[in-house]
């Protein structure tokens, strides 16, 4: 598509012109008037004639304050893959990551590219300015810009389609690249002041290696999930149009084990989102979770993990509230109030989490997912997991024999086995979760002989899992069979860890 084109004809062409232009101007004033004009006509209709060409400049910085114009981000975006292959003269830089390194095209070189069949060319200039005094430091009035050229018949296509595409590609390229962060919320006595963004939440670089593919779980299953976050990431008009916000809630629910924090990761992986991991636990009230909330950017999926233990209010806050209750008894009315009122925004609650969900947050920004998982799906409030709020339930189950495949091709690299029947069959038959498959499948060295003897392991712990199930079962049925022969007078009370 692309060619590197180094000194052209037109622009040979467009130098002598500059230089007749610049006789023209130097005498001039020893023509007669009317020549003078009739030159000036007559030589600018040439220069458009020799020199078809418009350049249009887009510099680094622009406007009163001087902010870093996003175009010209984009066009460096757009222009660096070009440059890096066809440039002659390239610059390097570390790359975000400070991994790799980044090739783009040096000052003073130009590279062509090709769009619908029209070719257009850009350069990467830079300039200092004259007054500019000699100085140890990096030149602070250096001005960097690139200038496009293109054929002036072509002009209509270039500004209202090309740029449109460079700049859409250009700032698709970044997202792309960009580092991703996970980000887990600071307790509130640790946030300074409320115009201090940066301290509500902590993150580090985002580099979960889960991804769809390493995903064991029913194929079909997966490709809605891909399907459906393609949807929504490419969303943005539709949302509008039908007046919702730009959010979508997912909950995962299965047992521990089965893959429900790697869904997570190889969703943000997959959409390239940030992760906010949300520890309900230490937001003190609904007031600080809707700062978190508010604080939370676009492009990213919201993480509350174990959703039923996260709102269960149990321990302290119960302690907490019927010591507050003993104290309020013994209040004068008005305070009394005062407290009440207090009270609606002193703990984190069901309905402070859904207003949010559903209102507030959806005026506040746009494309963001929320995650919800839990173990115990049915321990959760209808209201939280009612359609339209939560907007897609995903079961993640027990290793079942197409998972297990995409395993075996993640742990020991093989497509296929002898042994791959009877494991099918034990899968089907046994409850065992993906995570206890993976630990057998992990090779404890570079053997070749190695995965065979892994599945093998993984045979007899499928096989042990099979017994004890049924050990279980039969001790269920029996003491089932006592408990109704002779009922127990009293009932115990357990608590649940
Ligand atoms: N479906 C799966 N596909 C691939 N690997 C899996 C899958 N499920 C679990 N694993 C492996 O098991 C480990 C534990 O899984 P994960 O933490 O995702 O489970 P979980 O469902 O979130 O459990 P919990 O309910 O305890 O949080 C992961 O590190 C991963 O390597
Ligand atoms: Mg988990």
């Amino acid at each position: 598509m692309m060619m590197m084109k180094k000194g052209d004809l037109w622009s040979n062409l467009g130098s002598t012109m500059a230089a007749i232009m610049f006789f023209y101007a130097m005498f001039r004033q020893y023509l007669p008037p009317h020549l003078q004009n009739y030159i000036f006509r007559y030589s600018k209709k040439l220069s458009n004639l020799m020199y078809p060409y418009i350049h249009v400049t887009f510099d680094e910085f622009t406007g009163e304050r001087m902010k870093r114009s996003e175009a010209f981000t984009a066009i460096h975006n757009y222009l660096k893959d070009k440059s890096s292959a066809f440039a002659k003269r390239l610059k390097g830089d570390f790359a975000e990551d400070r991994q790799s390194l980044v090739l783009s095209m040096d000052y003073d070189e130009e590279v062509s590219d090709v769009f619908q069949g029209v070719k257009v060319w850009w350069a990467a200039r830079k300039s200092i300015s004259k007054t500019q005094q000699f100085s140890f430091y990096p030149a602070s009035d250096e001005k960097r810009y690139y200038i496009l050229k293109f054929h002036k018949r072509d002009r209509e296509f270039i500004t209202g389609t090309y740029l449109l595409h460079v700049l859409k590609q250009g700032k698709a390229i970044a997202a792309d690249n960009r580092q991703r962060k996970l980000y887990s919320n600071n307790p509130s006595q640790s946030w300074s002041g409320p115009g201090y963004r940066s301290t509500k939440w902590s993150h580090v670089v985002f580099e979960h290696p889960a991804t769809f593919d390493t995903l064991g779980m029913d194929e079909k299953k997966k490709e809605e999930i891909k399907k459906d976050l393609i949807k929504f990431s490419k969303g943005k008009e539709y949302y509008a149009k039908i007046g919702k916000a730009w959010k979508r809630g997912y909950l995962l629910f299965g047992p521990p084990g089965t893959g429900k924090s790697t869904m997570i990761a190889a969703m943000a992986n997959f959409l390239k989102y940030d992760v906010y991991d949300l520890e309900l636990t230490t937001v003190k009230n609904n007031l600080e979770l809707r700062r978190l909330l508010i604080e939370t950017s676009n492009k990213s999926i919201i993480v509350i993990e174990d959703i039923d233990c996260s709102l269960d209010l149990t321990g302290q806050r119960e302690k907490k509230k019927k010591k507050d209750h003993e104290n309020e008894k013994q209040m004068d009315p008005i305070s009394k109030k005062a407290k009440e009122e207090e009270k609606n925004d002193s703990e984190v609650t069901l309905s402070g989490l859904l207003n949010f969900i559903d209102g507030l947050w959806s005026a506040c920004g746009g494309e963001r997912i929320i995650v919800f998982t839990t173990n115990y799906v049915e321990k959760l409030d209808p209201a939280l997991i009612r359609r339209g709020r939560m907007d897609k339930h995903i079961e993640m189950s027990y290793c079942r024999s197409e998972a297990f495949k995409v395993l075996a091709k993640n742990y020991l690299d093989i497509d296929s086995h002898p042994l791959f029947g009877e494991i099918g069959q034990l899968l089907e038959e046994t409850n065992m979760t993906p995570a206890d498959v993976a630990e057998n499948l992990m090779l404890k060295s570079d053997d070749d002989e190695e995965a065979e003897t892994c599945l093998k392991n993984l045979i007899e712990a499928l096989k042990e899992a099979r017994k004890k199930a049924e050990k279980e079962e039969k001790e269920k049925e029996e003491s089932a069979k006592e408990d109704s022969n002779e009922p127990k007078p009293v009932k115990e009370n357990r608590a649940i860890h």
